[in-house]
C-alpha cells in the first residue's frame, strides 16, 4: 500500500491547540491511515534553518520546520492572509496588491519543497493543502519529484474573472495545473475553477473534471466535500454533559435559551453582521425578550494582520453597545469570549444551544455547523441557521438557511428558530444527521486519495 504525506501550513502538533478546521479535519482523517504529516512547526526564528523537527504520535510522523520572522511576514501574514485569502473570500476590496509577499511566498513554497522532496518515495500519495501551498507541485517536479501529487483547496474559489484581478494570477492559480488530482469543497467551487483554466489559463475542459493544461497534460479535478468524525463528535458531546466548565454554563443560563456562534476571529465569518442581526432580533420579537442568550466564541485568529486587529476592536464595540442597549440587571444577552476551547468542552456547549448561529459571509465549508449537528440530542435537538454562501450549506438543505447580509432576514431566522416545534426540529436534524454521517471525514479522506492514485499508475 502506498504511503499517505500531508502536507500543510499547519499542523495540529500532539498536544497543541487545534487551530481552525483544517488541522482538525486532517487530524482525524490520519488518524485511521498514519502517515507523515509535513508542515509549518508554528514557530518563528530570525534566520531560516535547516532544521526539520521530527515528532511521532501512534502511526503518524509529523515533520516539521520553523520559518524566518521575515518569510513568515511575507507569506503567512503578507500574500497568504492580505492577498490571497480576501481574493478567495469574494473581497477584492481588502485584497493587498504588494508584489513583494508574493516573492516571499515563493520562497516558502520552495523551501518546503526542498526539505520534503528529500522524504518523498516514487509510490507515495501526496496530499498537499490549501492556497499557501498552490505552487508547490511545480516546484516539487522541478527538483524531480515522481510521486502522485493531489491539492485540496479548503476554502472558496470565486469567479475567474475575481482570479483574473490579481496581478500575475498566472503564477500561482496557474500553477494548480502541475497537480494530478485538484480537489474543491463545492462542484460550485469546481465550476468557477474550470472556467478560470479555460478563460485565463489556457487550459481545456475535455469533460467535467478531465482537464488539459496548456501544454496538453492531463489532469483531473472533482468535488470532495470535507467531513467531520461524525460518531466521535456525538460520543464527545454526550461526556461533555458531565463536565464542569459545561454544568457551569448551563447553571448560569437561568432557565433560558442558548444560542451560540463559534468562528475564528476572522472577517469572512459574519460576527459583525450576525451581532447586528442579533440586536435587530430583540428589537423586532420584543415577546421573546430576555428568554435566550447569544454565546459568540471567537479565539483570535492571524493577529499579525491589520484587517483582523481592527474586527476585533469593531466586535468588542458592538458587543458592549448592544448589552447597553438592552442588557437587564439579570440578563446579558450577549456573552462575547476570545478563548479557544477544547472539543471535549465545547461539543458539549453544542448540545445545550438551542440555537447555533453559522453565517459567514463565504467559508470553505465550515465544520462548526457539522459538529452542531452531531452533538445534538436525537430526543431534543437544536436548529442550525446557516449561511447559505457556506459550504455547508450545500450538503445540510435543512437547516434553516439566509442571507447573512440579510440583517432582518437573520433576525427573523433566529425568531423562527426559538419557537420551532419539536417534530420540526427532529425532522430537521434527522436529514442533517444522516447526510454527515454517511459522507463523514473517512469517506471524505477515501475518496479523494482513490481518485488520486486513480490518476495514474506508479
Ligand atoms: O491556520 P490559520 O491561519 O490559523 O487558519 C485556520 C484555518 O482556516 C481555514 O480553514 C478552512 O478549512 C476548513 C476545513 O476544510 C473549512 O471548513 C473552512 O471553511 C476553511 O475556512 C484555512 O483554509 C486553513 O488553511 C487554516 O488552517
Ligand atoms: O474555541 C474553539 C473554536 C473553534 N474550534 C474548532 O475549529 C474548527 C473551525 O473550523 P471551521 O471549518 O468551522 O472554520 P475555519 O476556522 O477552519 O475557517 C472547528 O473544528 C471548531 O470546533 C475549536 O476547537 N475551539
Amino acid at each position: 500500500m502506498s504511503r499517505l504525506v500531508v502536507v500543510s501550513n499547519r499542523v495540529a502538533l500532539p498536544g497543541a491547540d487545534q487551530a481552525g478546521g483544517l488541522a482538525v479535519a486532517l487530524n482525524a482523517a490520519l488518524q485511521e491511515t498514519g502517515g507523515l504529516w509535513f508542515g509549518w512547526s508554528g514557530r518563528t526564528v530570525r534566520e531560516a534553518s535547516a532544521t526539520v523537527h521530527e515528532q511521532r504520535d501512534g502511526d503518524i510522523r509529523y515533520l516539521t520546520i520553523d520559518l524566518s520572522r521575515d518569510d513568515f511576514d511575507g507569506y503567512y501574514n503578507g500574500f497568504a492572509n492580505r492577498t490571497l485569502w480576501p481574493l478567495l473570500h469574494f473581497r477584492p476590496d481588502l485584497v493587498d496588491y504588494n508584489r513583494e509577499t508574493q516573492a516571499a511566498y515563493r520562497r516558502v513554497n520552495a523551501q518546503f519543497a526542498d526539505h520534503l522532496a528529500k522524504q518523498l518515495r516514487p509510490d507515495d500519495l501526496v496530499w498537499i493543502h490549501d492556497y499557501h501551498l498552490m505552487p508547490l507541485a511545480e516546484e516539487l517536479r522541478a527538483r524531480g519529484v515522481e510521486s502522485r501529487l493531489g491539492f485540496f483547496l479548503h476554502v472558496p474559489l470565486p469567479s475567474a474573472d475575481l482570479v483574473a484581478a490579481l496581478p500575475s494570477h498566472e503564477r500561482p492559480f496557474g500553477a494548480l495545473s502541475a497537480y494530478d488530482l485538484l480537489g474543491f469543497q463545492t462542484e460550485r467551487d469546481l465550476e468557477r475553477y474550470q472556467d478560470y483554466l479555460r478563460l485565463y489559463a489556457g487550459g481545456k475542459v475535455l469533460r467535467k473534471g478531465v482537464l488539459l493544461d496548456r501544454d496538453g497534460r492531463e489532469f483531473h479535478a472533482a468535488a470532495f466535500p470535507i467531513g467531520i468524525d461524525t460518531p466521535h463528535i456525538a460520543n464527545l458531546a454526550v461526556a461533555a454533559m458531565r463536565k464542569p466548565g459545561v454544568k457551569r454554563l448551563q447553571a448560569s443560563l437561568a432557565g433560558r435559551a442558548l444560542a451560540i456562534g463559534v468562528d475564528r476571529l476572522d472577517y469572512s465569518k459574519g460576527i459583525p453582521e450576525r451581532f447586528r442581526a442579533f440586536a435587530n432580533y430583540l428589537d423586532r420579537h420584543p415577546d421573546q425578550r430576555g428568554k435566550l442568550t447569544y454565546l459568540q466564541i471567537a479565539p483570535v485568529s492571524r493577529g499579525g494582520v491589520s484587517e483582523y486587529r481592527e474586527l476585533r476592536r469593531e466586535l468588542e464595540q458592538l458587543a458592549g453597545h448592544i448589552n447597553g442597549g438592552h442588557a437587564e440587571p439579570d440578563w446579558t444577552p450577549v456573552r462575547y469570549v476570545n478563548r479557544n476551547h477544547p472539543h471535549a468542552t465545547l461539543t458539549g456547549f453544542y448540545r445545550m444551544a438551542r440555537i447555533a448561529l453559522v453565517t459567514p459571509l463565504r467559508d470553505g465549508m465550515n465544520l462548526v455547523a457539522k459538529e452542531y449537528v452531531a452533538a445534538q440530542d436525537p430526543d431534543d435537538p437544536g436548529v442550525l441557521v446557516l449561511s447559505s454562501f457556506a459550504g455547508a450549506a450545500r450538503e445540510l438543505h435543512s437547516a434553516l438557511q439566509v442571507n447573512p447580509y440579510d440583517i432582518d432576514g437573520v433576525a427573523d431566522a433566529i425568531a423562527t428558530a426559538a419557537t420551532m416545534p419539536l417534530a420540526e426540529r427532529r425532522e430537521r436534524w434527522r436529514a442533517m444527521m444522516d447526510r454527515i454521517s454517511h459522507y463523514d471525514i473517512h469517506r471524505w479522506r477515501r475518496e479523494f486519495l482513490s481518485a488520486l492514485a486513480a490518476t495514474r499508475s506508479t
